[in-house]
């Protein structure tokens, strides 16, 4: 039996996975509230996947309305290892065309109305985020998205928005000098909630549209997405089926298992026992769940 879980967080687009064989749709509680909806868990191959749609099966929650904590919390406590999320992105560059696939490797984070971590009051903790995505996963990511026959970049940067309004002009502008790629409404926090949560993390974004920092072109709206998400959509689900596949029996382990031995700040007399009985899928290793 495969040593790896491989949770996937489906984006826009992305509410339900055929491929999973055996698969159910289990509700999941946590101490952070109802994640976005039930997980679909099954196999493919002898690969253990937890499927969420991070919108909801229907697409009914909006990128600031995303629990992303109880998200991140269900995946673990369903005995995820390693997480791959998938997200429709808008394009910040000329030869990211829609259609195409970038694997993330950066991020800039522009939200400001979400929870952003699991620790705080009573609990501190501060996790590097230098380098945001697991290099492994990613590499597998991207061969799999490769063999889906999508047109693949393979590093980009990632400016996360809060949405739900698309970008101004001006600002689409202003993130293109920045040095962003791509741009979307929900990889952060989702990404540091992952690392908080000892989960290498990869992100595949798939790209819809150009936003609206090129002149002579209509600026984007949802009609558009969702013509190109549906194209979008069917290399998402192969890419999935081709990453299971391809990942080796034997997981070794990543420096991100184990962060939290170095990210813990708060002296052990004063941590707050509630908090800490709440973190025990997110920190169970550390506190001894
Ligand atoms: C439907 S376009 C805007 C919407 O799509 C993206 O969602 P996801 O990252 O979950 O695929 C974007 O971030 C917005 O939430
Ligand atoms: N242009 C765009 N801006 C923000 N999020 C998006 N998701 C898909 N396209 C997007």
């Amino acid at each position: 039996m495969s040593e790896w879980t491989l949770g996937i967080i489906g984006g826009s687009g992305l509410y339900q996975l055929d491929a999973l064989e055996d698969a159910q749709w289990i509700s999941v509680d946590t101490p952070w509230g109802a994640p976005s909806d039930d997980l679909l868990i099954g196999h493919i191959a002898d690969v253990k996947c937890v499927f969420l749609p991070r919108h909801g099966r229907g697409h009914r929650l909006g990128p600031s309305q995303l629990n992303f904590r109880a998200n991140i919390d269900a995946m673990k406590r369903a005995g995820v290892t390693d997480l791959v999320s998938i997200s429709a992105v808008g394009s910040l560059a000329e030869d990211i065309a829609p259609g195409h696939f970038t694997v993330v490797d950066q991020f800039i984070d522009r939200t400001f109305a979400r929870e952003k971590s699991f620790f705080g009051d009573g609990l501190v903790a501060h996790v590097s985020m230098a380098d945001p995505v697991c290099p492994r996963l990613s590499s597998y990511a991207a061969d799999a998205a490769r063999k889906a026959g999508a047109t693949v970049h393979y590093s980009g940067t990632y400016l996360a928005m809060e949405g739900p309004q698309f970008s101004t002009r001006a600002e689409s502008h202003m993130y293109r000098h920045w040095g962003a790629d791509i741009i979307g409404m929900t990889a952060m926090p989702e990404a540091k909630l992952a690392r908080e949560a000892e989960l290498p993390y990869a992100l595949i974004g798939m790209v819809t549209d150009y936003d609206c920092w090129r002149e002579n072109e209509a600026p984007v709206e949802v009609e558009a997405i969702i013509a190109q998400l549906g194209a979008n959509a069917a290399a998402g689900r192969a890419l999935v089926e081709h990453l299971a596949r391809s990942l080796p029996e034997k997981r070794e382990a990543s420096p991100i298992d184990t962060v939290l031995d170095y990210a813990l700040i708060t002296d052990p007399s004063v941590q707050d026992p509630a908090l800490k009985a709440k973190l025990d899928a997110v920190g169970g290793r550390v506190f001894g769940a």
